[in-house]
């Protein structure tokens, strides 16, 4: 066929996706959603090259490529994030940060923010993603396997030992799992383990909620802007494993305030629980 033709084939089948995603929202979010898929494997495809020349394999200098190139997304889907508290990430060494987790779309708050030297705790199966998964192989994503307790444990005893030796932020999810409820789910005890036994500080970072761009229940994936706060380090020198429950309660309370302040809603003081406690997340491998 002529280069011609396709090219007005797919001008036709981008108006005509346009014109579908504007008449039913559902559409328009499964099309928005799948096209974040292939932005995260085009950017993958020209990722890996990018890390294996330039790098040589696994390393967590990878991320810097693949910040960069995510950056980008944002422009796709009219997401503007308004970042503050960026000085606090410049700890001398080593330390954990801590954020809430939302969506997938939160890899791009991620990498807006992400400083140096920082590596990330995933699930393993996001390992079986394809290209997608090497790539978060490459930057030196550090797979969890959140079914056994156990050895989700021994590895991250072991990212305590490497995280100081190689000067390595770590960052974690403490809730555990995506969740877009408006709310906090109660943090995992892991990522304060690690902050503790590595004798290193917690960082907190806090997206503001996504509801009111984004609800896969309803559908909903608009434009938006996300408001990101990185608070003060939380030190953790001298504390044992007796005061990893403290360290985790008073991390989910300033972060939970903090949340409610950003997403512009009432202390959580003044009302009970989420107020869309049915909001549904997904319990997939991506959606
Ligand atoms: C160029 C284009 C590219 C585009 C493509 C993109 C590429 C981008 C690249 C890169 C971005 C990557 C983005 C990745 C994002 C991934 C996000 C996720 O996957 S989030 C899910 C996984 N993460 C977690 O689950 C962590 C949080 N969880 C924990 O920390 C848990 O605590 C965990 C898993 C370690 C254990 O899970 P439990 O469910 O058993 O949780 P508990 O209740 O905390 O622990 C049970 C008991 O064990 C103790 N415990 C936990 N950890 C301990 C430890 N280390 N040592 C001793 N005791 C420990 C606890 O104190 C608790 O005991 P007592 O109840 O207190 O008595
Ligand atoms: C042969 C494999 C076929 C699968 C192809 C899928 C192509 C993948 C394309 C795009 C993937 C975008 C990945 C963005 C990374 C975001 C990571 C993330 O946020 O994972 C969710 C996980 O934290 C929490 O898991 P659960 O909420 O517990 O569930």
């Amino acid at each position: 066929m002529e280069p011609g033709w396709l090219l007005w084939g797919a001008a036709v089948l981008l108006l005509l996706l346009h014109v579908l995603a504007e008449l039913s929202p559902a559409v328009g979010f499964v099309l928005r959603l799948g096209w974040y898929c292939l932005l995260c494997v085009l950017g993958s495809l020209l990722a890996v090259p990018a890390c294996l020349l330039l790098n040589g394999g696994r390393t967590v200098r990878n991320m810097r490529i693949i910040k960069n190139i995510v950056k980008a997304f944002k422009y796709f889907f009219g997401l503007k994030f308004e970042v503050k508290g960026l000085e606090n990430f410049e700890v001398e060494g080593p330390a954990i940060v801590v954020s809430n987790h939302q969506s997938i779309l939160d890899m791009m708050g991620l990498m807006e923010v992400l400083p140096d030297n920082c590596v990330q705790v995933g699930k393993k199966e996001l390992l079986y993603t394809g290209i997608v998964g090497l790539i978060m192989y490459l930057g030196g994503v550090i797979f969890i396997n959140r079914k056994s307790t156990t050895s989700a444990k021994m590895v991250m005893s072991e990212v305590a030992k490497t995280m100081v030796a190689e000067n390595v932020k770590v960052w974690v999810y403490p809730e555990g799992t995506r969740n877009c409820t408006g709310d906090f789910l109660p943090f995992k005890k892991g990522a304060f383990h690690l902050a503790i036994q590595a004798q290193v500080p917690v960082i907190p970072v806090v997206y503001s909620s996504f509801t009111s761009f984004y609800n896969p229940k309803t559908k909903l994936f608009t434009s938006g802007k996300i408001k990101v706060e990185i608070l003060p380090p939380i030190e953790t020198k001298g504390l044992t494993s007796d005061d990893v429950s403290d360290l985790t309660d008073r991390c989910y309370h300033t972060m939970r305030e903090t949340f409610f302040v950003l997403s512009g809603r009432p202390s959580p003081s003044e009302q009970w629980g989420p107020d869309q406690p049915d909001v549904w997340c997904g319990t997939a491998l991506l959606v």
